[in-house]
């Protein structure tokens, strides 16, 4: 379980308090207005921002002392955060081995990853040479071959068009169902996973404002809250 417990971040023009449970294994879409906060969350559970107080703990074990890199946590940013001078396998294999110094074992292990997000024949490609959606898939690849547990997507979707959007949703299921890992992803478009995500996350004004099954969030009470906060934007 992810447990994020009353952490409250202050800043001058923005106040944040956040509270929200994750069971292991779960994807957990958080949606929004933009400026509510959803960003903020994610980095603050992989340690970018620190509490100033608070619970937060991953199966048990406190994150709050712990630094971004000693997290069970893998993150993948809007921009991809991808070395343009490397290639596909090679920003792969960073999130095996930062000194890129891989074994016959790791490199196998890198190619399968890149056929199973569907980018066998990128290897050598660099950042550069792929389309977006292709970018965001080597993310995605580098993520999921750390083998850390706890994976946060920060507008993973964001810039691709409504048909992409589905196969990148298709995609997450289906590395999940290879990998046992807990996802949590912020979303600008929730229908896009509604079939997908065990458990959505309304953050507005730096808060949980609501959490539930995808149903409970766009079809119950809060349904037309959360339309308007998404339409807004
Ligand atoms: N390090 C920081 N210092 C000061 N303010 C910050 C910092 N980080 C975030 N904020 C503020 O927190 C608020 C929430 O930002 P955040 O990026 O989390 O929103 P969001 O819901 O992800 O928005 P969007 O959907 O547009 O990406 C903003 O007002 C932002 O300016």
């Amino acid at each position: 379980m992810l447990l994020i417990e009353s952490c409250r971040l202050t800043w001058p023009d923005f106040t944040a308090n956040y509270s929200l449970k994750v069971p292991t294994g779960h994807l957990c879409a958080v949606v929004g207005p933009s400026g509510g906060g959803k960003t903020t969350l994610l980095h603050m559970i992989a340690g970018f921002e620190v509490p100033e107080s608070g619970t937060l703990a991953f199966a048990g074990q406190d994150l709050l002392p712990l630094t971004p890199a000693e997290r069970p946590v893998a993150i993948v940013f809007q921009d991809h955060n991808l070395f343009p001078h490397l290639t596909a396998s090679q920003n792969v294999a960073l999130g095996l081995q930062p000194s890129l110094r891989l074994t016959g074992r790791e490199r196998a292990l890198v190619t399968d990853m890149l056929d199973a997000v569907g980018l066998s024949g990128f290897d050598q490609r660099r950042p550069g040479e792929m389309s977006g959606g292709q970018r965001q898939r080597v993310a995605f690849a580098r993520a999921l071959i750390s083998g850390r547990p706890l994976i946060l997507l920060d507008e993973p979707f964001s810039g691709l068009d409504p048909g992409l959007r589905r196969d990148m949703v298709q995609l997450v299921d289906e590395l999940r169902r290879r990998r046992p890992v807990t996802i949590v992803m912020t979303i600008h478009t929730p229908e896009d996973v509604a079939d997908l995500a065990d458990q959505m996350a309304f953050v507005t004004h730096g808060e949980v404002a609501a959490s539930g099954t995808p149903a409970d969030i766009l079809q119950g009470p809060l349904a037309a809250r959360v339309a308007a906060s998404i339409l807004d934007e």
